[in-house]
């Protein structure tokens, strides 16, 4: 192992699956179980303030961040509240069953759950949970049977585009932060993430590295979406009516060029959440000197216009997203392969970078990507105030499996130099065309079941 964490050993990836993919039925992520746990944790999963008002439509809950502090902490606490609380209770009014007091309890796929009373000590009687049984969990399935694909934003993002190209047929879950995507997996919300990691014109996207870091997910695939941005707007308004432009950052940034070149706009650019959010917020609110920089989806979703096509500045302005699973997949060398790590070193003054460069560059493996975050300030043994440097992390890619030998050579080498080293995974590149719609995904590529 490279690290403390399982996540991070050799072995694990010879030895575990995607185990959770749940394909094969029609049931959508708001199965019955699922709403269980959307009714258990209502108080923290809400809409957005932005869709409050609105008819929920299928899929556009938002999960929220609080969701994690709701979500109980070990796994049969979890099953045990998700079967109770999918449960109605049908008869509270209390029955004779062998001169006991019985609860009906059915639950919303039918099976009755029977709350059997003990008798206390001075005789009377008190209702105690009966255990569960397989038949009461029976015939509702666990969770639906559709993979449950986390994005950042609302229905209409590029991140939910992205979703459907990775994961075809699959149910999308809106997620307000990526961190929520994060924990949505990690708490068995959703059995995937699909977030972006960097933008051929806005660069990288640092939240989600960080998160990479801070969260065990693992890579499983990527996907590259060519980003067409629109400019849109109430029916009826007109450029010169707009005096502001509210779009995601890196949305607002791939447009720049264009909106200050754009004949008859005067407009100051404000932060949204995401695109398609921004765009719903317009449509919600009326707002006639607002536009909204999405896709020409949301245009269609929320019932604005497309006041300019094709903003971007650059035609070729393509997002790259990876794809998160609970478990790794099974590193293969018949397809191309990507590696992504992530490592900082503790030595001061030596070339610990070029040496870890060295290591790929000596075996011919090519880095696509390689990007520092700051860690955290070190202070120097003097110095009891200020801090001195930054501590920094590496994330590299690299263009190979880790099933290859010079992947592992080159790893056991980078290990000497480094005080931390973690795979964050290996997984099939995104080979697909630009203009193709359908990605090979990790699971019609790379997923093996053994
Ligand atoms: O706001 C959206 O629609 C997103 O999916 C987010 C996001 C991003 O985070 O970069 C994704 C792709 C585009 O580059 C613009 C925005």
């Amino acid at each position: 192992a490279f690290e403390a964490a399982p996540s991070t050993s050799f072995s694990f990836l010879v030895s575990h699956s995607t185990s959770n993919s749940n394909r094969g039925g029609r049931a959508n992520w708001c199965g019955r179980l699922v709403m269980a746990v959307v009714n258990f944790v209502k108080p923290h999963i809400g809409q957005s303030p932005k869709l409050q008002g609105r008819t929920p439509r299928r899929g556009s809950g938002v999960v929220r961040s609080s969701l994690q502090g709701a979500v109980v902490g070990n796994r049969a606490e979890w099953l045990t509240s998700c079967a109770v609380l999918s449960s109605k209770v049908a008869a509270l009014a209390p029955h004779s069953t062998n001169g006991h007091l019985a609860l009906a309890v059915a639950a919303s796929n039918g099976a009755v759950l029977d709350l059997v009373p003990v008798k206390t000590v001075d005789g009377s009687a008190r209702s105690l949970p009966a255990p569960l049984r397989i038949a009461d969990l029976s015939p509702a399935p666990m969770h639906g049977s559709e993979l449950r694909v986390a994005y950042q934003g609302v229905p209409g993002a590029y991140s939910e585009k992205a979703s459907a190209k990775a994961y075809p047929g699959s149910d999308a879950i809106p997620c307000d932060q990526f961190e929520v995507a994060f924990q949505a997996v990690e708490n068995w919300v959703a059995d995937r993430a699909v977030l972006p990691v960097e933008n051929s014109l806005g660069g990288s996207i640092h939240r989600n590295y960080d998160l990479l870091l801070r969260h065990r997910l693992h890579i499983v695939g990527e996907v590259q979406l060519p980003v067409h941005h629109c400019l849109l707007a109430l029916p009826g308004v007109r450029r010169e009516d707009i005096t502001r432009v509210i779009s995601h950052p890196q949305a607002l940034a791939q447009c720049e060029h264009t909106l200050t070149r754009m004949p008859g706009l005067n407009a100051a650019r404000e932060a949204f959440d995401d695109t398609a959010g921004a765009a719903e917020y317009v449509a919600a609110n009326g707002l006639r000197d607002t536009a909204a920089i999405a896709s020409s989806r949301a245009a269609e979703l929320y019932g604005m216009e497309v006041l300019a096509d094709g903003i971007q500045d650059d035609s070729g302005n393509v997002t790259r997203f990876v794809m998160l699973a609970r478990e790794p997949i099974v590193p293969r060398m018949d397809r191309p392969f990507k590696t992504s790590i992530v490592f900082a070193h503790d030595k001061e003054g030596t070339s610990v970078l070029f040496k870890v460069l060295s290591a790929f560059a000596f075996r011919d493996i090519s880095l696509t990507k390689i990007e520092s975050r700051p860690h955290r300030p070190i202070r120097l043994a003097d110095s009891s105030t200020a801090p001195k440097q930054f501590e920094y992390m590496f994330y590299v890619d690299f263009q190979a499996s880790l099933a290859d030998p010079r992947v592992q050579n080159a790893l056991a080498e980078v290990q000497e130099f480094t005080s931390f080293l973690r795979v964050l995974g290996s997984y099939p590149m995104d080979m697909t065309p630009m203009a193709a719609g359908v990605a090979s995904s990790e699971s019609s590529s790379a997923y093996s079941s053994s």
